[in-house]
C-alpha cells in the first residue's frame, strides 16, 4: 500500500473505531471510582481528604505521565501504548478489587492512572497516520466527545453492579472490560504503514522533547488546552458540586442535574467545533478565544451577582463552562498541524498536560482560599459560604490571564515563524490577500 492509499480506507475507520472504544473503557475506568465514593468510604474506612487523595493521585499520575507516554508513542508507536495502558488499568482495577487497606487501594488506583494516561495521546496520534484533510480536526473532536461516553457507563451499569454484587465483583468487571480494550487494540489497532518520517529508535527522548517544545504550535497547544479546560475539570472534579449546593442553596437533586449538562454541551459542542476548525484553520485561536472569553464573562457575571443567582444563569454558566472541554482538543490540531510526524506524539503529551496541571493548581489553591477565609472570619465561620465561594474562585481569572497571556505569545511566535517560511498568516491574508494554509 502507498502512503496516501490507506488513508481514509475502510482500514482507517475499523482502526479508529477499535482505539476509540479502549478509549472509552480508558475512561470508565478514570471515572469508576468518582461513583464509588459512598462504597469506599465504607470499605477503606476512610475520611473525605483521604478520599480526596484517591483522585488526586489518579490526576497527578495522569498529568506527570503526559509527557513520557508522547516519548514513547513516538518511539513504539500508538497500537503498543493502547495494549500496555488497557494491560496496567486491568491490573489497577484488580488490585481495586481486591484492595481492604488504603495503600492497597490506593496503588490500584495509580495503574489504573498510568494506563488511562497511555491511552489518550496515542489515540489522537492515529488520527493523522490513518486520515487526511478535514476529516482530522473532525475526528479529533468526535474521538473527546464519545470518549465522554465511559463517564456513564460508570454512571449507570457501573454503579448498578456495584449495588446489586458489591465491590469486587463490580471492580472485577471493570477489570474484565479492560481486557476487551486490550483485544481490540491488539487485533485491530495498527500503526500504519511506515513511512520516511519515522525516527530512528535510538533517537534520544531528550531530542524529541526538545524538537517539539521548539514548536511555538506546541506552545500555543500546551496554552489553548490549559487556559480552555482547567475551569471544566475544577467544576466538575471537585468545587462545582458544593458550589451549586453550599453556595448557591441549590438541592442536591438539581445540581447533579445541572452537572450532566456537560456530558450533553461536549455532544453538541465537539461536532459543532471540529466543523469549524476543519472549515476555519487559521481562525483556531479566535475560536478559542472567544470561548474563554464566554467562560470568563460568565463567571464575572455568577461572581458579581448581588446574592444568589438565578438557576437560569447558572446553566448559562455551566454550558459555557462546559465547552471549555471539546475546545481544549484545538491544543491538538495545533500539534498535528505545527510539527513533523515523528514529534507529534511527544508534541500531543506535553499539550495534554496544559489543562490538567492549570486544574490541580486551581483545584489546591481555590480550597487554600476557601479555608483562609474560613480561619479570619472565627470560630464556626461556614467553609462553603456564598462570599467565601465568590473570592476563591476568582482565582481562577488569575490562571486565565496567564494562559491568554500564554497563548497571545506564543500565537505571535508561531505567526512570525510561518512568516518566515512564506506560509499564510492571517495577517498576510489581510495586507496581500493570500489562499489560507491549513496552520
Ligand atoms: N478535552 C478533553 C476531552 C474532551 C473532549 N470533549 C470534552 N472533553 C481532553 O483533553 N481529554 C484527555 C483525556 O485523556 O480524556
Amino acid at each position: 500500500m502507498t502512503k496516501a492509499e490507506h488513508l481514509d480506507s475502510v482500514r482507517s475507520w475499523v482502526v479508529w473505531a477499535a482505539s476509540l472504544g479502549a478509549y472509552l473503557i480508558a475512561v470508565t475506568q478514570r471515572t469508576s471510582f468518582g461513583v464509588a465514593g459512598l462504597e469506599a468510604t465504607d470499605r477503606f474506612d476512610a475520611t473525605a481528604s483521604i478520599l480526596a487523595t484517591f483522585s488526586v493521585v489518579q490526576l497527578v499520575v495522569y498529568a506527570g505521565l503526559q509527557i513520557p507516554v508522547g516519548i514513547l508513542v513516538d518511539r513504539w508507536g500508538p497500537r503498543a501504548m493502547i495494549t500496555g495502558g488497557a494491560a496496567l488499568m486491568m491490573v489497577g482495577q484488580f488490585l481495586l478489587a481486591m484492595a481492604d487497606s488504603v495503600a492497597s487501594g490506593l496503588v490500584g488506583r495509580f495503574f489504573v492512572g498510568a494506563g488511562d494516561a497511555m491511552t489518550f495521546v496515542s489515540v489522537i496520534r492515529l488520527l493523522p497516520i490513518w486520515f487526511s484533510g478535514y476529516r482530522i480536526p473532525m475526528l479529533t473532536q468526535v474521538t473527546g466527545m464519545i470518549g465522554q461516553l465511559g463517564q456513564l457507563l460508570s454512571l449507570i451499569p457501573f454503579v448498578a453492579l456495584l449495588h446489586l454484587w458489591s465491590w469486587t465483583p463490580a471492580f472485577l468487571s471493570l477489570a474484565a472490560l479492560s481486557m476487551v480494550g486490550f483485544a481490540l487494540a491488539l487485533v485491530l489497532v495498527s500503526n500504519g504503514p511506515r513511512t520516511d518520517e519515522e525516527p530512528p529508535a535510538r533517537v534520544k527522548a531528550r531530542t524529541l522533547l526538545a524538537e517539539a517544545w521548539r514548536e511555538p504550535g506546541t506552545r500555543l497547544g500546551f496554552w489553548t488546552h490549559f487556559t480552555t479546560q482547567f475551569t471544566t475539570n475544577v467544576f466538575l472534579l471537585t468545587w462545582g458540586y458544593p458550589f451549586l449546593v453550599s453556595g448557591q442553596g441549590i438541592s442536591p437533586a438539581v445540581a447533579s442535574g445541572l452537572l450532566s449538562i456537560f456530558v450533553v454541551v461536549a455532544m453538541v459542542a465537539g461536532p459543532l467545533l471540529g466543523a469549524a476548525v476543519a472549515r476555519y484553520p487559521h481562525r483556531r485561536s479566535a475560536i478559542a478565544f472567544n470561548i474563554i472569553g464566554m467562560i470568563a464573562l460568565t463567571w464575572l457575571v455568577v461572581i458579581l451577582w448581588p446574592g444568589r443567582a438565578p438557576i437560569w444563569m447558572l446553566v448559562i454558566l455551566i454550558v459555557c463552562v462546559a465547552s471549555g472541554g471539546p475546545a481544549s482538543m484545538i491544543g491538538f490540531d495545533f500539534v498535528r498541524t505545527f510539527n513533523p510526524a515523528h514529534v507529534i506524539g511527544t508534541a500531543t503529551g506535553i499539550v495534554n498536560v496544559g489543562g490538567f496541571l492549570a486544574a490541580l493548581v486551581t483545584v489546591y489553591v481555590v480550597g487554600w482560599l476557601l479555608d483562609i477565609q474560613q480561619r479570619a472570619a472565627g470560630a464556626g465561620a461556614e467553609l462553603y459560604s456564598l462570599d467565601a465561594f465568590r473570592w476563591a474562585l476568582s482565582f481562577q481569572f488569575v490562571m486565565m490571564l496567564g494562559g491568554i497571556i500564554g497563548m497571545v505569545v506564543t500565537r505571535n511566535k508561531a505567526r512570525r515563524a510561518m512568516a518566515l517560511r512564506g506560509e499564510y498568516t492571517p495577517r498576510s491574508q489581510r495586507r496581500q490577500g493570500n489562499t489560507p494554509g491549513n496552520r
